[in-house]
């Protein structure tokens, strides 16, 4: 067993920042916790840390309750995303930290230096001060200092947020890598969903202190439960239900307004029995892909997206009028917000 969070609640003053949450990330596993900006995120990895103590529920740890245990009796590894490194000591005398006032004989704890910078693959970087590192690269000996006492769960909260989008790709994939050599039980919080979707075996989305859904990325993305996971999800067009495109979807469901993802909306040049005309408002190329911004006939807007190779077969122009249908939709009474 990894970790389990049973019906923890927690109270800032009169603001409930988490409302009943139960959780279990499984033994090995890599979860991201994601949500907007203030949905409970780092409130919930602070009270599996020890932080912060829950006013009820309790929090399970391989299996014991650590509900009221002190965080240094926790055995848990962090890296936070403004967790700066100590600057007077060299990336060796960082990664040891941990080793040496766990008083380990200096022998072993250079070598488990050694493993570790080779895992993080910073060897030849050891005897450098922080200040004379990348972003990217301080990141990295955070992690290798998280993981060098062999801690039962290693807690990330936002650890890339503070880089450029491009170390930002590079150390996902890197984590993700990381991960499957080493199976530490992981929680890593977020609030971008591709990184989420990347990184993660489970995704839990979080929203306003609640839990609306815990699945693997695809289900997420493909099965959203609530109005606010498929929004938050990836983009979406909501349309009400009585719109003619919500009623052309083989939605059958009777609630009031319909989700349509921007890549299931198919466009024709030629209409038949099932489309129904728009006019091209704009073109936006985005490199991978198009994005073409719709108006229908009553005046309801809609963006689709194109893969170039579809784009460039159909050869469409602003202002020109195509033929629309949707592909797959998704019915929610609509009462979500971000
Ligand atoms: N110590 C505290 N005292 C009072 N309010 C707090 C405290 N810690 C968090 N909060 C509030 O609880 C809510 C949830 O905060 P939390 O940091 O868990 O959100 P988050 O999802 O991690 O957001 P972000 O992505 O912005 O960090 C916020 O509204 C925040 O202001």
């Amino acid at each position: 067993m990894g970790i389990l969070v049973e019906n923890v609640s927690k109270q800032f003053g009169d603001f409930q920042a988490l409302d009943n949450i139960n959780l279990e990330v499984k033994n090995g596993s890599l979860t991201a916790l994601l949500g907007p900006s203030g949905s409970g995120k780092s409130t919930l990895l602070r009270l599996i840390a020890g932080l912060e103590t829950p006013d009820r529920g309790k929090i399970f740890i391989t299996g014991k309750d650590f509900t009221s245990q002190d965080p240094r009796d926790r055995n848990i590894g962090f890296v936070f995303q403004h967790y700066a490194l100590f600057k007077h000591m060299s990336v060796r005398q960082n990664i040891a930290f941990g080793l040496e006032i766990r008083k380990n004989p200096k022998q072993k704890t250079q070598a488990r230096v050694d493993e570790l910078l080779e895992l993080v693959q910073l060897k030849g970087l050891g005897n450098r001060y922080p200040s004379q590192l990348s972003g990217g690269q301080r990141q990295r000996v955070a992690l290798a200092r998280a993981l060098a006492v062999e801690p039962q769960v290693l807690l990330l909260d936002e650890p890339f947020g503070a880089l450029d989008a491009q170390v930002r790709k590079e150390l996902r994939a890197w984590l993700r890598r990381l991960h499957d050599e080493v199976h530490v039980t992981s929680v890593f919080v977020t609030h971008d969903q591709e990184e989420a979707m990347e990184v993660s075996d489970e995704i839990v989305v979080m929203n306003k202190g609640k839990i609306e859904q815990i699945g693997s990325p695809a289900d997420v993305y493909d099965n959203p439960a609530t109005s606010f996971v498929m929004s938050f999800i990836g983009p979406v067009n909501i349309v009400p239900a009585h719109n003619k495109i919500a009623a052309n979807s083989n939605n059958n469901s009777n609630q009031d307004h319909v989700f349509i993802r921007p890549r299931d909306i198919l466009i024709e040049t030629v209409p038949n029995d099932t489309t129904m005309p728009a006019r091209i408002d704009r073109l936006i190329h985005l490199g991978w892909e198009v994005q073409v911004e719709l108006v229908m006939d009553d005046g309801q807007v809609l963006t689709a997206h194109l893969s170039r190779d579809r784009f460039d077969e159909l050869q469409l122009q602003p202002q020109q009028v195509v033929h629309i249908k949707p592909k797959d939709a998704k019915a929610f009474p609509l009462n979500y917000s971000i």
